[in-house]
């Protein structure tokens, strides 16, 4: 029988400890995690990702700060609170909400986050250290290491012999993705739109994860019997049978047909969505452990 990932019930888990060492730090240390949000423009998915993460984090015990920014914000200012954010020794981990509007260039906004509050795990440092296999000296960037917690929930730490087969390439994603699967041994393909046969690519996979953007791209005929499948797709579509103008949220998988071939299977919603808030609370209890000179807790 298929395996449906509950991603929330995943996520609920690495709160209540998020949660737990929260408190302890306080406890222990008198030290009270912060977490600061900044959000630019109107763009209402990343409005409602943001207030998830600052009701998220309150509930973790943290201190909250959200920086909700006008739309015609220049560089120079959300750089200043960048800077700002830096300085501030309540603050343990900073997050610029992604995608910034177009005049801005998110890419030195990240890249001016001192890297131990770089909770996003975007930063140079933090990619870098992911990339040569120090997993425990930076941040790993959320939706990949909620991600792979769920793998590890189905084939435990190991993953010595198993084929992994990421479809997509982002900075954001793909690129850690794959190389927290090769940290763990399994034998990895990077897939992207200029892969040949990407449909038989797949179907080698024994952990196939998909990341492409492109609404229930990956088919039943795609997926190897009894594979894993993690899918990091969030795409919205029209729903007429919900109604007029209705529309659903749907993955890069396609879900029903997939899940009749798999062993095992995220849903969207409900699979991976969750556990990226969860990792950023994760995350930014860590960094608050290191900055007080604690030995950090692992999720
Ligand atoms: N700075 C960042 N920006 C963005 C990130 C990120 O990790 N850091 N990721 C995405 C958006 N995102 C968090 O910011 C995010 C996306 C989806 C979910 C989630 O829980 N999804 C639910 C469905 C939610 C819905 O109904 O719309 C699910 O899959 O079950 C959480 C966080 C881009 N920007």
């Amino acid at each position: 029988m298929t395996t449906i990932i509950d991603g929330k019930q995943v996520a609920a888990s690495v709160i209540d400890a998020v949660k737990s060492a929260a408190r302890e730090l306080e406890q222990d240390a008198g030290v009270k995690t912060g977490l600061a949000v900044v959000i630019v423009g109107d763009d209402p998915a990343s409005h409602a990702y943001v207030s998830s993460k600052s009701r998220m984090a309150k509930e973790c015990g943290f201190t909250s700060i959200q920086h909700t920014l006008p739309e015609e914000t220049t560089q120079e200012e959300l750089a200043a609170l960048v800077q700002t954010l830096n300085a501030d020794d309540t603050i343990h981990g900073i997050l610029v909400q992604l995608p910034l509007p177009k005049h801005l260039n998110s890419e030195p906004i990240i890249q001016s986050i001192l890297p131990e509050k770089d909770v996003d795990g975007l930063h140079v440092v933090n990619a870098g250290k992911l990339a040569t296999g120090d997993l425990d000296g930076g941040l790993i960037s959320c939706t990949p290491a909620g991600a792979m917690v769920l793998v590890r929930g189905i084939h435990g730490d190991d993953l010595s012999g198993l084929n992994a087969v990421v479809i997509g390439r982002s900075n954001l994603f793909g690129k850690p993705m794959a190389a927290l699967l090769v940290n763990a041994n399994a034998t990895v393909t990077t897939a992207h739109s200029r892969t040949k046969d990407l449909a038989a690519v797949c179907r080698n996979a024994d952990i196939l994860v998909a990341a492409v953007g492109r609404p229930e791209m990956v088919k039943a005929d795609w997926v190897k019997p009894g594979a894993t499948v993690i899918d990091v797709g969030i795409n919205r579509v029209l729903a007429p049978e919900k109604g007029e103008g209705k529309s659903r949220l749907v993955g890069d998988v396609a879900f029903e047909e997939c899940a009749k071939v798999a062993g095992a299977i995220t849903p969207v919603p409900g699979g991976v969505g969750p556990m990226t808030i969860a990792m950023l609370m994760a995350n930014t209890v860590i960094a608050a452990y290191r900055k007080s000179g604690r030995k950090a807790p692992k999720f």
